[in-house]
């Protein structure tokens, strides 16, 4: 079981060194370090979301979570409360099968730090190494007490009204729910497992966990416990695009290393400059300001979505040659030469929208080597794809695209003017009016 543990961390850290760290902590656990010393009553909050939900959903769904346990932690007993990170399985859309994108932690594609100065959060490896210091009853093990599965009411409207309201439901198998990931997870020994129909925002979890501890009285009042929250993606925000939601937005910094990959991508590629793209961009997220004035690099960026979307999606999904058309408007328009395209789409289809655009500098990143391509994986490349668009000259997106979505919220946090950013593409290039996503701009 410690050679699962370590494959959580196989990728962050030396194997050996961590062998070594843990069989060091799990020997002295009798003792209480003086790092928990400090944190009776610690509170470790497990969640994990729908399985085939994708990896831009997954981090609003994180955004919910974060404004709930930042505010939850200021009211007792919630005080040391932690939301631990699921690690990351390998999503429907992470296609390179040659690739070990499984168990992959949050800090491969965040900056855990940054979101920290947000929320108590911890990435999986790290809570199994904090709470190995509590003394496992069976280490290296770990006890859930409680497994909330969160699932929808039947109906939504009790005569036309939406109740925000919570029950539990008495016809509940754990064999039917084990499709999710976490529970997966060999060191999780999840006790007892209960269904709760939910709907409402995230606050409402407040009064599920508390009934919870009502009803563990019986446990010593300092003992650590452990809950799981699964579909998490049930609850709704408390508030969206509100001042707490962007403070949570702004501190999901992506990580430092896709950061630089993306940084001497449009050095060498685009010929984009830090200092002339004019984008906010403090050391901390905590000093960012109300900004308008970026500039962003002498490109058009384009997050064209195909995959799915071209069969699902098919009323909103423009055709190769009307996005080519829309693309050659648009570069008109401002002058530029240049077309950055972020897409899924396949390596034919490229090849046939690059003919549509002649005469027009068609650049698209691919990793350098299959080293780095290995190192960064698919999620981390989608990341280098999405900063590249969030430094353009201005940039269109696709309708209903969580991904373009996240693009707009990163071009909202640099300061670029709201029509460089707020576009999608239109399924037919003649249609000035077609449906466009919603523009929703940052507050501070
Ligand atoms: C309708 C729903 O839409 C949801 O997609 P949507 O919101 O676009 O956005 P995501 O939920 O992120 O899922 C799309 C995934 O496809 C890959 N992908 C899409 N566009 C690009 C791109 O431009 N560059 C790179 N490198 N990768 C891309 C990437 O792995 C990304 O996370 C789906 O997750 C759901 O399964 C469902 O289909």
């Amino acid at each position: 079981a410690s050679s699962d543990i370590v494959d959580y961390v196989s990728n962050s850290c030396d194997k050996h060194q961590y062998i070594f760290h843990l069989t060091d902590i799990l020997s002295t656990r009798q003792k209480c370090p003086q790092s928990i010393a400090k944190m009776p009553n610690t509170i470790y909050l497990l969640y994990d979301v729908n399985p085939p939900e994708g990896f831009n959903l997954r981090r609003d769904v994180y955004i919910r979570l974060a404004v709930f346990v930042r505010q939850l932690a200021s009211r007792k007993p919630f005080q040391n409360v932690r939301l631990v990170l699921p690690p990351w399985r390998r999503l429907t859309h992470w296609k390179s099968s040659h690739l070990q994108q499984h168990s992959l932690p949050w800090e491969h594609f965040f900056d855990i730090e940054s979101m920290r100065r947000y929320a108590p959060v911890l990435d999986f490896p790290e809570f199994l190494t904090e709470i190995a210091q509590f003394g496992l009853q069976e280490p290296p093990y770990v006890q859930v007490q409680q497994v909330f599965q969160l699932m929808n009411f039947e109906y939504m409207f009790e005569q036309d009204v939406f109740h925000e309201k919570f029950e539990f439901e008495s016809d509940c198998r754990k064999e039917q729910h084990l499709q999710g990931y976490l529970l997966q997870q060999p060191m999780l020994l999840d006790n007892d497992f209960v269904c709760v129909r939910y709907q409402g925002s995230v606050n409402l979890l407040e009064r599920l966990l508390r009934q919870q501890l009502k009803n563990s009285v019986g446990q010593a009042a300092n003992d650590v416990k452990v809950y799981a929250i699964l579909n998490a993606e049930i609850v709704l925000h408390d508030q969206w695009g509100d001042k707490e939601f962007w403070r949570a937005r702004r501190s999901m910094r992506f990580a430092e290393p896709l950061q630089q990959i993306a940084e001497k991508y449009r050095a060498r590629v685009l010929n984009s400059h830090k200092v002339d793209e004019l984008v906010q961009r403090p050391p901390m997220w905590e000093s960012e300001r109300v900004y308008r004035e970026a500039v962003g690099g002498d490109y058009l960026a384009v997050h064209f979505r195909r995959g799915d979307f071209v069969h699902w999606r098919q009323r909103s999904t423009p055709t190769l040659k009307s996005a080519a058309t829309q693309i050659r408007e648009q570069l008109h328009l401002l002058n530029l030469t240049t077309v950055y395209i972020a897409t899924d789409t396949t390596a034919m289809e490229l090849t046939n929208l690059k003919a549509y655009l002649q005469r027009v500098r068609v650049r698209r990143f691919t990793p350098e080597s299959l080293t780095q391509k290995a190192l960064i994986k698919d999620g981390g490349h989608a990341i280098v794809d999405q900063i590249i668009c969030a430094h353009a000259r201005h940039f269109i997106g696709t309708f209903e695209s969580t991904f373009s979505y996240r693009i707009y919220e990163e071009r909202e946090i640099l300061g670029f003017p709201k029509h460089t950013t707020f576009n999608t593409l239109c399924k037919y290039a003649t249609l000035e009016d077609c449906e466009k996503n919603s523009v929703w701009p940052i507050v501070y």
